[in-house]
């Protein structure tokens, strides 16, 4: 029996009426993300990357097509707490402590403190922060703060992740060492992983597979199955599985590049 997909999207549209004319977001996408899954989007800014996590988060109701979560509409998955959202900027209040930013999504659903602490400790844990709940988030490096924005997407202990460029306003060396963390972090955890960047080697380096997308309308240019072992050291980024793929990924966003 073949399993469902977590996530199914068919000839998937979205077109926003703005006062200027109807934008193309996205158009005719269909994809399978199997269960497990580390998927990542790479395409040129406005190509609808961050559009097509809003529609499975139910953040955006599609014009065309249908998509399911989990074998669920959107809304459905919502309220089933289906995913974690992991937003571009951490997002995190400034006068909470970590672990009172973490926490609130769980005040909100209404857990009970002793519920929340042992929460907080677990995904704090699970980010490699573990002891900084008391800190308030200015006196956390930015990388640190993604971090935490992190383990507050994964308190509700979601068999999804959305993660739209988390470390896309991080340096190099930074950015490097929380690929390595968020690998880990996957292979303990076994979660299902949508990833959005514009970083070539970011993409290749995480994902089992990278969906190549063309400017607007958004469309799915080409989908790279990864050929690379599930265990990845940074240094697999030099060798010739690793450029290989990247070249593919490289060959299809030119073939989609409008250079305007
Ligand atoms: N609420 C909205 N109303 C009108 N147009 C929108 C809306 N949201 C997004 N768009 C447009 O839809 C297109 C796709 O946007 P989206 O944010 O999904 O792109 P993206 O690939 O994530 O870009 P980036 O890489 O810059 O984050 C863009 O042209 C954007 O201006």
């Amino acid at each position: 029996m073949t399993k469902t997909p977590v996530i199914a999207a068919r000839d998937l549209s979205l077109t926003f009426e703005t006062n200027d004319g109807p934008v193309h977001a996205l158009k005719d996408v269909t994809l399978d993300i199997e269960e497990g899954e580390f998927v990542s989007f790479i395409g040129p800014s406005g190509c609808g990357k961050t559009t097509f996590l809003r529609v499975i988060a139910d953040l955006e109701q599609p014009t065309g097509g249908t998509i399911t979560v989990n074998g669920q509409t959107p809304r459905q998955a919502r309220l089933a707490r289906a995913y974690g959202y992991v937003f571009q900027a951490a997002g995190l209040l400034p006068w909470r402590t970590i672990g009172r930013n973490i926490a609130l999504p769980l005040e909100i659903i209404g857990l009970s403190k002793e519920e929340q602490a042992e929460k907080v400790a677990q995904v704090l844990d699970l980010v490699d922060l573990s002891g900084f709940d008391k800190k308030y988030p200015w006196q956390l490096s930015g990388g640190m703060q993604q971090r935490a924005s992190i383990a507050r997407a994964l308190a509700f202990d979601a068999d999804i992740l959305l993660m739209d460029e988390p470390f896309g306003a991080l340096d190099e060396i930074v950015r490097d060492h929380l690929n390595e963390q968020l690998l880990a972090l996957w292979a303990r955890t076994g979660k299902t992983i949508g990833f959005v960047t514009h970083s070539i080697p970011e993409a290749v380096y995480l994902s089992t597979k990278i969906v190549v997308m063309s400017p607007r309308p958004g469309r799915v240019t080409d989908v790279i199955e990864s050929s690379l072992p599930k265990e990845r050291p940074l240094d697999i980024r030099e060798t010739p599985e690793f450029l290989e793929i990247a070249h593919r990924v490289r060959e299809g966003l030119r073939a989609g590049h409008s250079y305007d």
